[in-house]
């Protein structure tokens, strides 16, 4: 007390205090102290004291502040009050432990299994972040032996939960601990999830209502692999503290291999097929238009290629299907990490993909237009002669058709594809040259392309563009012209605008958890200026990325 005192009213003060506070204690006889206290020494003592006490003393006096609020909280007594421990404590000899939680409105985080063979109800496991987990006192593998006062012995696990619920306020659990408590030395892990899981569809769950339900594309932070079958994990952005049950990679993999199996195959390529089951959504698109026409530069030739792209089905036909296998096998999640592109590295390719007449290729020109310097598409091969204004290299890389298809058979291409009797294609060394100038490379993309793009060397950031709800597309396009299948231009029908939306829910459908940013592309202007912020989004600040790319090669 006089150390905090002593701060605020100097030691004189503080002499004379205690002088007072003697008085009243020891009565009349204060003679001796009265002596003391004023004492030369003493006197100069205190003036030395005064003198240091900005310095050190203060410090000493802050913290022993703190000690006393300490003190007098830890004297204080706050609610809930906690049952006295049973009086009875097994004399048995083997080791229990009791636990006191305090129920609120969260559940305990932690699930029970009884032991078939004896009869015994263990801790199955306990939820990362729950109260459980939190309280640190109930681990997975501890063996239940009383849930307030209860002999759980021999009971069903419904019938212990039915204990759980019915009590109120705390609940003590008896238990014996688990001898060989497993630590957890496995480093976090970020997935991305590439289907759909639903636990309340999944009769497999050890617990649907410790389950976490996600979407394709929704990123994971994995906070417990020790289970072979079942992961911990929390949804990101995170605002829950406690994680949930999903499927490990592996027991995901045996799903989607069993569910491919159990589906009746087609053998031909010309029906768009998708398969949802209750627990997750796999896509199996036999119509993934491979070898479809490509557009990457601003020609029409090309980009007709895309709504015409039937002329090319077949030329390349053992590539047919090929995409849509590696959908549905690929692992059901990819593992990401957060990366940012340093400034002296080279820009990540940015393509942009969309239903055909969204206006992939308006926004595209307009980046491109904004600033030349900065922002280029890549030149893409072709089997045609030059036309009388075009320059090789320029427009086109003008090759024969022997070399076009060598270059195929060397998987150079991204995309390709036929368009009246015309090969054409882009390749990654076209993108990469652009990349190497130190501009940004921006191209448009077919679905069946992402797989080419995302690869380490391009590190594509992917921009969908979507389209607007139908009655807005319909406002936005009064005077807009489409390119028709005959290099002409006409006004949008009302089935074009039907097509787009259900071409682009289609797109969003199987790809979304492939893209890293989509733009509703309402008005043009506006989608202009979201499409420039996103591009420069891409390059500056970080993103999750597959950690494929980022991992040194072995
Ligand atoms: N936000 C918009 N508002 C109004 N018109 C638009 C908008 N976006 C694009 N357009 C117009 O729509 C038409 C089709 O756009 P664009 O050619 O870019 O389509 P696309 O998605 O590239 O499809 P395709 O490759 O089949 O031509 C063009 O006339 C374009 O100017």
């Amino acid at each position: 007390h006089l150390c905090v005192c002593m701060h605020g009213t100097g030691l004189a003060q503080i002499s004379s205090h205690v002088m007072e506070e003697l008085r009243d204690s020891v009565g009349s006889d204060t003679e001796l102290l009265q002596v003391l206290l004023h004492a030369p020494w003493l006197q100069a003592l205190l003036k030395v004291s005064e003198s240091v006490e900005h310095s050190h003393v203060t410090q000493y006096i802050t913290l022993y502040a703190l000690l006393s609020v300490h003190d007098v909280v830890g004297l204080k007594d706050y609610e809930p009050v906690l049952p006295p421990l049973p009086e009875t404590l097994p004399v048995d000899g083997e080791a229990m432990r009791i636990i006191c939680l305090v129920k609120n409105n969260q559940p305990l985080g932690a699930t029970i299994r009884r032991d078939e063979r004896t009869g015994e109800i263990y801790v199955a496991r306990v939820i990362h972040g729950g109260l459980a987990d939190r309280s640190g006192l109930l681990y997975a593998g501890d063996r239940l032996v009383e849930v307030n006062g209860h002999a759980v012995f021999g009971l069903e696990p419904e019938q212990i939960i039915h204990i759980l619920v019915q009590s109120q306020g705390a609940v003590t659990f008896k238990v014996v601990p688990i001898a060989d408590r497993p630590v957890n030395t496995q480093s976090m892990l970020y997935v991305r999830a590439l289907v759909h899981y639903n636990p309340w569809q999944d009769p497999a769950i050890p617990c649907a209502h410790a389950g976490l339900a996600f979407r394709k594309g929704d990123l994971l932070e994995i906070v417990d692999q020790t289970d072979a079958l079942w992961w911990q994990a929390r949804k990101l952005p995170c605002s829950a503290t406690c994680a949930g049950l999903v499927p490990s990679a592996n027991l995901l993999k045996r799903k989607q291999r069993e569910f491919w199996w159990s589906q009746p195959k087609s053998h031909t390529c010309s029906q768009a097929r998708e398969y949802t089951d209750d627990i997750m959504t796999i896509d199996v698109n036999f119509t993934e238009p491979w070898i479809f026409g490509f557009c990457s530069g601003f020609q029409r030739s090309l980009r007709l290629c895309r709504r015409r792209g039937a002329q090319g089905r077949g030329l390349f036909g053992s590539a047919c299907g090929q995409g849509s296998f590696y959908n549905t096998l690929a692992g059901p999640y990819e593992e990401v990490v957060l990366y940012q592109r340093p400034p002296e590295d080279r820009h990540r390719l940015i393509a942009l993909l969309g239903p055909s007449g969204v206006g992939v290729n308006e926004l595209r020109r307009r980046l491109i237009e904004i600033s030349p310097q900065t922002y280029q598409g890549a030149t893409p091969h072709t089997t045609r002669t030059p036309r009388g204004h075009e320059l090789p290299g320029r427009e086109y890389h003008f090759v024969s058709r022997d070399q076009f298809k060598n270059m195929l058979y060397s998987n150079r291409f991204l995309e390709y594809g036929e368009y009246r009797r015309h090969l054409y294609g882009t390749t990654v060394e076209a993108v990469k040259a652009v990349l190497a100038s130190g501009k940004i490379c921006v191209i448009d993309i077919e679905p069946y392309a992402i797989e080419s793009v995302r690869t380490r060397e391009l590190r594509a950031y992917i921009i969908y563009i979507k389209p607007p709800p139908l009655d807005q597309l319909k406002q936005t396009r009064t005077n807009s012209q489409l390119i028709t299948g005959s290099y002409t231009s006409q006004l949008y029908k009302d089935e074009d605008f039907q097509k787009i939306v259900e071409a682009g829910r289609w797109m969003e459908q199987q790809y979304r958890q492939f893209f890293d940013c989509i733009i509703v592309n309402g008005g043009l202007q506006a989608s202009c200026v979201r499409l420039l912020m996103a591009v420069r989004r891409a390059q500056e600040e970080p993103h999750w990325v597959p950690a494929s790319w980022i991992r040194p090669t072995p």
